[in-house]
């Protein structure tokens, strides 16, 4: 689904549910009363529906799977019918396998059926795949005669019912393989899997439908999965009170490299700009090399841990430019002992590859990890966390493997907090993907914590920020420093005017 960041509350609803989740509502669901037919038939139509809304009458073929997936497929199949469409119906097992609700809606089919054979049907005209093999009950991975068919027919657009079969909703993680959808059409919530990557590009456009399951039927464990939104963390926000000085506004610390150690000051200046742009009363560039840079940023060439020694200090970044060496990690241990709010980034993390278990017994105090694939792979190489899970799984063992909250970046970029729960932001414009731009979140974050803002609020807030001044900033020829200079203006709109 595309997003307006900039629009202060976006209508989706949060909560994530895994197959496991959706399996516990649905059973719920029939305990109160919602019958399993009914909700087949929404389903499906809402499947019919959009399809034609999105094309033209085309030969189109259903392949319906054994289960309840299959189900919506016979009733997608009969709408589109009904709508004048040449429809195909391709049975992956014989009608007599089928039960339930599947059964009885495949027992509404009066066209003939296809029951999947060998190396499955021929494709003949077929301009369409609708896919209702797997949805959430798959448990292994696809049959490899249905593998090599659908990977012949990767030419033709796939509209996914629930999920591209053979894509797991609880990870995003395909169980082998799943093919390439042009448009999925999911039920009552959205799962993990459409909005984690690959799942997130595996699904195409995105559909959400309410199948009128009601709210107040909730699976009876913890929802620990969520989509980013302003309304996780906008009270966080305040404007300057009258009261506040630039001390009660925060004082940052920044360490920036010295450019004979690899480091590069450029990195550390953009932090420095987004963190002042974010509020923070006072930001200080440490530096052990004469530099200059806007003239409200302070620039200290004092000894870093002098600015660790600072009590009124409210926030330590480290990373952006600092180069890969053991003084930097001793400058991180240095910080992280003080307790103060702490944001690693880039050379940060990278200086502690092969040590992670050094930086997790060094945190005294909140602290928010910002590591790209590359940097968690190498920061959490040799930890008790499995790097050959997915994104999501790997974020969340780290978060409470290291006791801090990871803000492991990308398309998907996920928000992993120590207690288990995970925020998603699949929004981010790709041109957000440039030199700089990890600097300017990792100071967004660092000005958002050094204002008082706890550690979880500043990560879900500081990546919609980024990502809603990426959008600000337009498709084309954005850099980094626009990024910052948008972040006044983005702040308006999310700063409750009430509070003015
Ligand atoms: N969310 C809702 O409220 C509604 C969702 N609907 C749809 O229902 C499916 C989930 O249906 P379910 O029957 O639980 O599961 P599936 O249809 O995905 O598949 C289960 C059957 O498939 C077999 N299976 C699983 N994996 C494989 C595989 N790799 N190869 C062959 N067969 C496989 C499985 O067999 P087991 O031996 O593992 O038991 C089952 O037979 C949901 O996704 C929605 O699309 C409903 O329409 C109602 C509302
Ligand atoms: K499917």
């Amino acid at each position: 689904m595309a997003l307006d960041l900039l629009t202060v509350a976006p209508d989706y609803p949060l909560d994530l549910l895994t197959p496991a989740q959706m399996g516990a509502v649905d059973a719920q669901a029939a305990l109160a009363g919602l019958v399993v037919f009914d909700l087949m038939d929404r389903a499906g139509t809402e499947v019919a529906e959009v399809v034609q809304t999105r094309w033209t009458p085309r030969p189109v073929l259903v392949l319906c799977g054994p289960g309840n997936n299959g189900g919506d497929g016979w009733v997608a199949a009969r709408r589109l019918r009904d709508a004048g469409w040449p429809v195909r119906l391709v049975s992956l097992v014989p009608l007599s396998a089928l039960t339930g609700a599947a059964a009885a809606h495949a027992a509404r089919w009066s066209a003939p059926v296809e029951v999947w054979e060998g190396a499955g049907p021929s494709l003949g005209e077929t301009a369409l795949i609708v896919d209702a093999l797997f949805g959430a009950g798959l448990t292994r991975p696809l049959p490899p005669a249905v593998r090599r068919w659908l990977a012949r027919t990767t030419a033709l657009p796939l509209v996914a019912v629930d999920v591209p079969s053979g894509l797991d909703g609880g990870t995003g993680v395909p169980l082998g393989w799943a093919p390439q959808a042009a448009l999925t059409v999911t039920f009552h919530r959205y799962k993990p899997g459409h909005f984690i990557m690959p799942g997130k590009s595996l699904c195409g456009d995105l559909h959400l439908i309410d199948i009128c399951i009601p709210a107040n039927i909730r699976p009876p464990d913890r929802i620990e999965t969520q989509l980013n939104h302003p309304r996780l963390w906008q009270t966080a926000l305040r404007p300057p009170r009258l009261a506040d000085h630039k001390f009660t506004r925060g004082w940052a610390m920044i360490r920036a490299g010295h450019p004979e150690s690899g480091g590069m000051a450029g990195a550390a200046i953009l932090s420095s700009r987004a963190a002042r742009r974010v509020g923070a009363g006072l930001v200080s560039l440490v530096t052990p090399a004469a530099l200059s840079d806007w003239p409200g940023t302070m620039v200290t060439t004092k000894p870093w841990a002098d600015a660790c020694a600072e009590k009124r200090a409210t926030g330590f970044l480290l990373g952006p430019g600092n180069g890969v060496s053991p003084a930097t990690a001793a400058a991180v241990l240095a910080a992280a002992a003080t307790g103060a709010p702490l944001v690693l980034d880039a050379d940060a993390l990278t200086s502690f590859a092969g040590d992670a278990d050094r930086l997790r017994r060094g945190l005294a105090g909140p602290c928010v990890l910002t590591p790209h694939e590359g940097e968690f792979a190498r920061l959490f190489a040799g930890t008790p966390v499995d790097l050959t899970q997915g994104r999501l799984s790997r974020a969340r063992q780290a978060a409470r493997w290291m006791g801090a909250t990871i803000v492991l970046k990308g398309p998907d970029t996920l928000i992993a907090h120590p207690d288990g729960r995970v925020i998603v932001q699949p929004w981010a414009p790709p041109a957000l993907a440039t030199a700089g731009s990890g600097d300017v979140l990792a100071g967004i974050i660092l000005g958002l914590m050094a204002l008082g803002i706890s550690a979880s609020d500043a990560a879900a807030a500081g990546v919609w920020l980024h990502a809603a001044a990426g959008q600000r900033a337009g498709a084309h020829g954005m850099i980094a420093e626009d990024l910052v200079d948008f972040l006044p203006e983005i702040l308006d709109k999310f700063i409750e005017k009430s509070l003015y």
